[in-house]
């Protein structure tokens, strides 16, 4: 039977997936979290008209030629107000920040003037009406829309939202993924590996992948290729209500690849096994109740493939946040031969011409335990199913991993 397409087996994965539920949290803890509802403006801001300068105010009419003199009737700062009102030929200082005066329209800033003498100001040259004054509502007004649901939160949206004075947003929940690593012979970095045994190393780029989509992860740790020790961890996933299940290693067909076995038994409905991508085929998805589970194949560029391609996908669309693959359009910098019936993603140097033309070189070896290649490859050329035989400088196309 043919596998799973690539392209099918990601429908299948987002097929009935919705949006977590929304969260209210302090603003100082919304950076970077998806907005679940649009804010709109609780207050008008300025909320007066106020000075954009250090300088005196005034009316227009008084300042209109160089040479006029104006008497100080009093002081303004930012976060007072004036009790008094501006007569004829009359100002008062004022400071970046605070409330015009009534009977003010003008503000003449303080390098343009002179004092003669004490309570007197004269005029270097003329000031038009208007000048220097913010009108209230210039920024938005009461009522006004500001930000739109659906928006991830940067720095200047979080500035908005407090001047529209909200301390809480509702933002959707980020999801949360348990990852279990799985194999006799894996110990964590940092261990002495005795004879037969490697250093763990999927988990680090899985988990990593899942929170540059915004994800919170949940690390179980290393599982051994024992069925009672691996449905403990996974029972330990479904207690702490994980939105997705990530499982590395023991998805093929040996004696001891139990994953799927064991995830059947704790309840998972299997959707698929084996798809035609390399590498990454006995990659497996199936529901485990609201817990969608994602076996992803032990070898370590399967993995972060797999997470690149699938995983990623998938939790950006839990978390409501907007997601594309970054594929560029390049060059083979070699021959490629034709393809066979998985879709690979080759690991290759990317160069970029003078001219802006992306260049892309497969690495001559590309087994897929070989990490220190995925590391290095700026990019992986996306060959699909039976893709004909490139020529170098054929165009290809090559998905950027981020
Ligand atoms: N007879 C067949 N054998 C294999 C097939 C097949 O179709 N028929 N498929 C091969 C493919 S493709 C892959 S990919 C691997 C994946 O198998 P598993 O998911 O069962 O992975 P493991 O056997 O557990 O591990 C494979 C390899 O990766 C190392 N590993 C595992 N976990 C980690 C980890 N967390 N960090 C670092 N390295 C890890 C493990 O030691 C093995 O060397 O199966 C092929 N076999
Ligand atoms: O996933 Mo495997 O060889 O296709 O690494």
């Amino acid at each position: 039977m043919a596998l799973l397409a690539v392209e099918v087996a990601l429908q299948r994965i987002l097929e009935d997936v919705l949006p977590l539920g929304a969260e209210t949290i302090p603003l100082d803890q919304a950076y970077d979290r998806v907005l679940a509802e649009p804010v709109s403006a609780l207050r008008t801001q300025p909320p007066f008209d106020g000075s954009a300068m250090d300088g005196y105010a005034t009316r227009g009419v008084d300042c209109a030629v160089a040479g006029a003199r104006l008497s100080l009737i009093g002081e303004v700062a930012a976060g007072s107000v004036f009790s008094g009102s501006i007569g004829e030929h009359e100002c008062v200082r004022i400071f970046t920040g605070a409330p015009l005066p009534s009977g003010a329209d003008t503000v003449v800033i303080q390098e343009n003037v002179k004092i003669p003498t004490p309570g007197v100001i004269e005029l270097l040259e003329p000031t038009a009406t208007g000048q220097n004054i913010r009108l209230a509502g210039i920024d938005f007004r009461q009522g006004d829309p500001l930000i739109e649901k659906g928006c991830v939160l940067g720095p200047a949206a979080l500035s908005l939202a407090a001047s529209a004075n909200h301390a809480r947003l509702a933002v959707v929940r980020r999801p949360l993924v348990a990852i279990i690593s799985t194999g006799d012979e894996l110990l964590p970095p940092g261990s002495t590996p005795g004879p037969g045994q490697i250093i763990s190393s999927n988990t680090y780029g899985i988990a990593a992948c899942a929170r540059s989509v915004g994800a919170d992860v949940l690390d179980l740790g290393i599982a051994p290729d024992r069925k009672d020790a691996l449905s403990a961890r996974v029972k330990q996933a479904m207690e702490a209500g994980a939105d997705v299940l990530v499982t590395s290693g023991g998805a093929s067909v040996g004696d001891h690849d139990i994953v799927r076995e064991v995830l059947s038994t704790e309840g998972m409905i299997l959707d698929f096994w084996k798809i035609a991508i390399r590498p990454g085929k006995p990659l497996l998805f199936g529901k485990m109740g609201k817990t969608r589970c994602l076996g992803l194949p032990g070898n370590p560029v399967a993995s972060f493939i797999c997470s690149q391609v699938f995983l990623k996908p998938l939790l950006a669309r839990l978390g409501a946040r907007p997601f594309g693959q970054h594929i560029r359009n390049a060059i083979s910098g070699a021959d490629m031969p034709k393809n066979g019936p998985r879709q690979d993603y080759v690991r290759a140097q990317l160069e970029e011409r003078k001219d802006g033309q992306l260049i892309a070189t497969p690495f001559s070896m590309q087994d897929s335990s070989m990490l220190r290649i995925m590391a290095n490859a700026g990019g992986l050329i996306v060959r699909p199913p039976f893709a004909p035989a490139l020529k170098m400088g054929d165009l290809c196309p090559v998905l950027i991993p981020g």
